[in-house]
């Protein structure tokens, strides 16, 4: 077993990475405090995996609450049922919430956890290669508002993060490689194990081999771990997680959801902040040339659908949470680093995002 800690005084917490994990109780069994444990899960990892995790609670009252599979669920709407659940089967303070799932999940169940009755335990129990390298760790919990994505949530940390590598199996293709967006999100922001892991492995990558599987995980929580621990409340350097997320999101909103992946389109959000490094002279086309080419070879989308306009991209990208001003704040890629930049509605920010348009 790997394991790591996230270093948050009190609220401190260890994220164990391992196959099978899932049903070890004698493991998982002390984080869950009081009577009651709800799993919150989905209509389509449930059936896989809520029987064996709920194993892991053989002291407690385990319910169950399945939501619609889908980031158009991850909304109030939804929030709002899980607490009805809550409250209606007599939940405390003290008792634990279990997300099961991917980062729609662990998102949402997140927030609730944040909420019900100010606070509520909370465990991340993440199924995705997204959720497994990112969205379980570090905290940020929420869900989207019709007109931006992630605009109501809370900081709200789990009690502890178990990691069972083997759920990755039954992971469809799309959703397995886009989850490798984020992996390669902590090269682009200069994690040397993650980048040479990355460009080294790309067979045993796509044959979901165990060992690199569990040696990218691993790096990809201690990158995400270390820049948390020092800015929980993303108040300056967390926001570089951002990385490629500005226009990405707004890709996610423009296309109501449905269209790319939560990954798919922060791969396309950072060809564009490597357009935007590139005309600032910040980075050589060449490394953004070999970046290209590992997310192709990750099956990972480079460039967008035309029935985007370069127009909607920049009016949705206004809404960004990191903004302070008229100017737009963004990560762009600056040699084996990241820095956070003040930019203009200009022609370079608008030829960034023309670049990557399909022809
Ligand atoms: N909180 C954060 O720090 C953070 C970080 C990154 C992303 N996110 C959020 O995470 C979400 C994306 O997460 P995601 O990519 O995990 O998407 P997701 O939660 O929608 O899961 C992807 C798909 O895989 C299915 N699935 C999950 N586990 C499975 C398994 N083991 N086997 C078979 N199918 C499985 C799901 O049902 C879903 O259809 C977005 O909402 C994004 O905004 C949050
Ligand atoms: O943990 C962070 O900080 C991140 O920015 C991680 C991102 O990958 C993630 O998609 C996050 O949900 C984005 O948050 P937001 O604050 O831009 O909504
Ligand atoms: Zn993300």
């Amino acid at each position: 077993m790997r394991q790591l800690a996230l270093a948050l005084g009190e609220r401190s917490y260890n994220i164990y990475i391992d196959s099978g994990i899932l049903t070890n109780a004698s493991l998982i069994q002390p984080y869950c405090s009081g009577e009651n444990v709800l799993i919150l899960s989905n209509e389509t990892v449930a059936p896989l995996y809520i029987e064996a995790l709920s194993k892991a609670f053989p002291d407690k009252t385990v319910y169950h609450y399945l939501l619609p599979d889908g980031e158009q669920y991850k909304n109030l709407e939804h929030f709002s049922a899980v607490i009805d659940f809550l409250i209606e089967n007599g939940f405390r303070r003290n008792d634990t919430l279990v997300a099961l799932g991917g980062g729609v999940v662990g998102d949402l169940g997140g927030f609730v956890a944040a909420s019900y009755q100010r606070g509520m335990g909370f465990i991340q129990v993440p199924t995705t290669v997204l959720a497994q390298v990112d969205s379980s760790v570090g905290g940020k919990t929420g869900v989207n508002h019709a007109l931006g994505k992630n605009m109501i949530g809370a900081f709200y940390q789990p009690k502890a993060v178990f990691i069972d590598t083997d759920t990755l199996k039954s992971l469809p293709d799309k959703e397995y490689y886009s989850g490798f967006a984020e992996i390669i999100k902590y090269a682009i922001l200069g994690s040397e194990p993650v980048k040479s892991l990355l460009f080294a492995n790309i067979q045993s990558i796509n044959l979901r081999k165990d060992e690199i599987l569990v040696e990218l995980i691993y790096h990809s929580c201690h990158k995400k771990a270390e820049v948390v621990a020092l800015d929980e409340k993303e108040q300056g350097n967390r926001a570089l997680l951002n990385l490629g997320h500005t226009f990405g999101h707004a890709i996610e909103r423009l296309t109501f959801y449905k269209a790319y992946l939560h990954g798919e389109a922060v791969a396309i959000g950072m060809m564009m902040a490597f357009n935007l490094s590139v005309a600032k002279k910040l980075i050589s086309p060449e490394i953004v040339a070999q970046y290209r080419e590992l997310m192709l070879a990750l099956n990972l989308p480079v460039s967008l659908s035309r029935s985007i306009s370069v127009a909607e991209m920049l009016d949705t990208m206004k809404l960004d949470k990191k903004n302070t001003s008229d100017k737009y704040r963004l990560v762009v890629p600056k040699g084996e680093k990241c820095i956070l930049i003040e930019q203009e509605r200009s022609a370079i920010l608008m030829e960034s995002i023309e670049k990557q348009l399909l022809v």
